[in-house]
């Protein structure tokens, strides 16, 4: 790709694996977007600095998302993180780090797909219509971790829904009769993890009340589909300093 003066300077954490082979092919691809850096497991950090790398895009693991967050900030290199893992916690970690280091953007969305984006809005908007709800997410058998981070950030905008809208705890006489056979409790919301080889990425949201029931589904069949989503995470990332959570907030 034919370098442009003011395109954005991208390095790719995680750059050998599923997502960040693709995110390599599309940041290239990008006409605004240089890539400089391609950094996985083994690599130094700086040299993705020394490129002069201005946004990283990190798809790593759990394990490893906050030593790259933290360092890079201290950098003043924005991130665009769809790593998993992050819970309330390491969010304020990392509002800790960003209050010392003011200018830089921080994006960290579960899902870059816009329709699975969509999905969480539209079940973030049924949830008050219904008394029961729960989640089951699908994936490929090489995922590392479940409940997914997609599923678990539903889970949470759906029982603040439902608080907000004064409902309590849902019907469910079912005594378990072997662990983990009504799945994760997160917040009050069922959470099923399906694994099985052939998926991508797939969830449905499956809501009841008398009479009638109410799925939401969206299905990720392949990882292009995470693509656009990635790109106007790197684009905005530069105007929006702090920490932003979800790519709800860039789309509008
Ligand atoms: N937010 C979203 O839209 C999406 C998020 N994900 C999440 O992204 C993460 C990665 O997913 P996949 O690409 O499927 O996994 P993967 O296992 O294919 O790739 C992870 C890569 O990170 C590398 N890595 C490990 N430690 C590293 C380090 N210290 N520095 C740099 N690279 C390092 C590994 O060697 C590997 O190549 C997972 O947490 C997954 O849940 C996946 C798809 C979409
Ligand atoms: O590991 C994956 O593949 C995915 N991970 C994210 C998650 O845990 O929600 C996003 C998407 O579901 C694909």
């Amino acid at each position: 790709m034919t370098q442009q003066p003011d395109s954005i300077r991208v390095g790719v954490l995680g750059a050998r694996g599923r997502m960040g082979l693709e995110v390599c092919k599309a940041v290239d691809a990008a006409g605004d977007m240089e890539l400089v850096a391609m950094i996985d497991q083994g690599d130094e950090l700086f040299k993705a600095s020394d490129a002069g790398a201005q946004v990283f895009v990190d798809f790593t693991t759990p394990d490893v998302v906050m030593d790259n967050l933290h360092w890079a900030i201290d950098q003043g290199i924005n991130m665009v993180v769809g790593t998993t893992g992050f819970t309330g916690e390491r969010l304020d970690q990392v509002r800790g780090w960003l209050d010392a280091n003011p200018g830089v953007g921080v994006l960290i969305a579960p899902n870059f797909g816009l329709g699975a984006v969509l999905m969480m809005q539209f079940a973030t908007r049924a949830a008050r219509y219904f008394e029961s709800v729960e989640v089951i997410e699908q994936h490929h058998p090489r995922k590392l971790d479940a409940p997914s981070g997609t599923s678990t950030h539903t889970a949470k905008l759906i029982a603040q829904a439902r608080a907000e809208a004064g409902l309590g705890p849902m019907p469910d006489a079912t005594k378990e009769e072997v662990d983990g056979a009504r799945g994760a409790d997160i917040d009050g919301v069922r959470v099923h993890s399906v694994r099985a080889s052939g998926l991508v990425a797939h969830q449905e949201v499956l809501f009841g009340s008398l009479g009638e029931t109410l799925t939401i589904r969206h299905d990720s069949l392949d990882r292009v589909s995470f693509m656009p989503g990635v790109l106007l995470g790197v684009r905005k990332i530069l105007e929006r300093p702090g920490l932003t959570v979800g790519l709800d907030s860039f789309l509008d």
